[in-house]
Formats: C-alpha cells, structure tokens, sequence
C-alpha cells in the first residue's frame, strides 16, 4: 500500500521518517518550494532541523501526484485542514484520509474527520491522535498512539499499516472521542502553563488537569463518544504529556502568557483557536466548559491570568 503526508511540518516529516523505517519510500507534498529542495538536495526538513532524512523521502509541490497514494497522512495545523483538502482536485474516492491534527474546525465547529467527510464525502477519514513529539517519533522512541476509524476494516488496515517496531498503534472506531481527546488537551495545557507560569504550584495544576479531563469527557460524551476512549491515548494519555512537559508549544504558551512574557507568532499552538471553537460550540450545546471558556478569554486578552484563577475558584461549590 502507498503512504504519502501532506504537510512537511514537524509531525509530517516524522512519520514521514517513521514509515522509511519500515521500508516505505513516502512523498511529502510542502507548500513551498524552498521547504521542497531542503528535503530532497539537502535532505533535511526545515521543523525537524537536527535530523539527517533518507534519500527514501522525497518532497514535492505537485499536491495532485502526490495525493494518488492510496493513504494520505493530512499533517497540517488544523485551521489549514479544509484549506489543504480545497487545493486537491479528485474527489479521493476510496482513499483513507488520516488527519494528523489536533483541534476543531472554528467554521465548521468539527474536528478533523468532520472536516474531511464535508470536504471529501467519497473518502474514508480516519485520525490519528494522542501523546507523541514529533521529534520523539524522529528519534525512534518509544510511542503508543490512538488510530480512530468509524469503517473497522479500514481502521485495522490502517493500524498495521503505520505501526512500526517504536510506534504502537491502538485502535478504535470512536472518532469523536479520539479527536476531542487531542483538540481539547492542548486548552488544558496552555490553563496549566499559565498557572505554573503565574507561580500557582503543581497542586493547582493537578487540580487543573482533573477538572479539565471533566471537561474533556462532559463535552465528548455530549457528542456520543464512549468514555473509555477518553480516558485513553488520545485523552488522557495526550493530557499527562502535554500538561506536563516544557516540550510541548501549548503549555511553553502558556508559561508565557502566566510569566507575562511573549511568545513567537509563528509557532503552532492548536489550543488557542481550539479555546475558541470549544467556548462557541458548548455554549451552542449548553455544556459548561469553565477553564477552556477562561484560557480563550486569556489567550485573546479579555482577561488576565490572575482573574481567570479567581474566577474558577469561586465557582458555586458541587459534587465532584
Ligand atoms: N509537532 C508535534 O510534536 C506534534 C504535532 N501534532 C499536530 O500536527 C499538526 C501540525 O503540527 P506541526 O507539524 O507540529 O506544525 P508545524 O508548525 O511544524 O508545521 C505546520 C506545517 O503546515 C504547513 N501549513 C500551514 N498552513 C498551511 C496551509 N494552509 N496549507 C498547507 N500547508 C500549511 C506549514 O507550512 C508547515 O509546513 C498540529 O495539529 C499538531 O497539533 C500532533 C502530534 C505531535
Ligand atoms: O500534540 C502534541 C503532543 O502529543 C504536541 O504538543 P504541542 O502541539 O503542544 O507541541
């Protein structure tokens, strides 16, 4: 079976080197030519700058050749993901379409296999998700994530198609529990950046993580996703990660924005928009989502940290 990525990103170009391993020889399509001649003169990929690629990945601009592979790995941020399906002219008819982003679409108010079936209703969409750095994957390090596919046959194809000797793929057909599981993480992450980055301690953060793994299961159960699929890979798995490590964008964001300090503009933080589109659609479907609807108020200045803290603090008193 044939493997292409679209999008020569940080994640893109990792699985890109994780299916080499396995002796695929996997295009990547990238947007820019200069993104295109690094990969294939200089064998390098412009996010992952410390890893040496294999002559086995190349890289082209011709996103139509590239997206006759029978699998396509779609690993752009999400709020580009229906504009990268536009810019393909064939239906994609047959074809599994694996989002390998994290969030929900802020003019459809769908995660990525949403987007997908509106965008290209005659593919089989698919997501893979859950607690993995691109440069771990790079590196060959251990991984366990979650591949989601409502079409079982086309999951378990999948499954073994981009397992490799270090990344184990699990399985399930719950993708709505799979994508709320990765888009909501990284709100959590960035309300817990700013509360270790505004001094409040880690038994803030702990109570943080807890409160918004509620919020991560209330909204996905809202939308018919299964509980244990949040309680795995892709929910709390993702969750434990992202809260906790320096490494990931979403917390270093919000470290920033806790520190008072700035961040660079051009780096990809899923959660911000994520913020957004959660706060619009639980307000739509009458879930109370408390700290996301705070880190979007945080993130786009209507409030500062130290108040949003306040707030959630004195929220009328319940049962856990
Ligand atoms: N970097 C990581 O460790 C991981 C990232 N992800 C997810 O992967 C997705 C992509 O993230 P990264 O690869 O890290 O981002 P990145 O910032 O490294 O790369 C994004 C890529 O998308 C391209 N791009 C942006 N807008 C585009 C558009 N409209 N059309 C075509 N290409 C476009 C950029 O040129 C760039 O090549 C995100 O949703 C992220 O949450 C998931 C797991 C791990
Ligand atoms: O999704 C990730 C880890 O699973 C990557 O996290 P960041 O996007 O916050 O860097």
């Amino acid at each position: 079976m044939s493997v292409a990525v679209l999008g020569a990103g940080a994640f893109g170009t990792a699985l890109a080197l994780s299916l080499s391993r396995e002796g695929h020889a996997p295009r990547i399509w990238a947007r820019d030519a200069a993104t295109v001649e690094a990969i294939n003169h200089e064998h390098r990929a412009p996010r992952l700058p410390a890893i040496t690629l294999p002559d086995t990945i190349t890289a082209s601009t011709d996103i139509d050749a590239v997206a006759q592979a029978e699998t396509l790995l779609l690993a752009v941020p999400m709020q580009s993901l229906h504009d990268l399906l536009s810019r393909i002219a064939a239906p994609l008819a047959g074809q599994r379409l694996v989002a390998c982003c994290k969030g929900v679409d802020l003019a459809e108010l769908t995660g990525p296999t949403g987007v997908i079936a509106h965008a290209k209703p005659r593919a089989i969409p698919a997501i893979l998700t859950g607690p993995s750095f691109a440069d771990d994957i790079a590196r060959n390090l251990p991984t366990a994530l979650t591949l989601a596919c409502r079409d079982e046959a086309a999951g378990e194809a999948l499954q073994h198609e981009l397992s490799t000797g270090a990344l184990r793929l699990y399985r399930t057909t719950d993708t709505t529990g799979a994508e709320l599981g990765g888009a909501l993480k990284n709100v959590i992450a960035i309300a817990c950046g700013a509360c270790i980055g505004e001094g409040m301690g880690d038994s803030a953060r702990a109570a943080l993580m807890t409160r918004g793994f509620a919020e991560m299961t209330r909204l996905a159960a809202r939308l018919g996703a299964r509980p244990e699929t949040l309680a795995g890979l892709c929910g709390l798995g993702d969750l434990a990660l992202t809260c906790t490590s320096e490494l990931s964008r979403n917390y270093r964001f919000g470290l920033a924005l806790g520190r008072g300090e700035n961040f660079d503009a051009h780096l990809t933080v899923e959660g911000v928009k994520t913020a957004e589109a959660v706060t619009r659609l639980a307000a739509k479907l009458g879930v109370d989502l408390p700290i996301c609807a705070m880190v979007h108020e945080v993130s786009t200045g209507g409030t500062s940290v130290t108040e949003a803290i306040r707030y959630l603090l004195n929220r009328p008193l319940k049962e856990e």
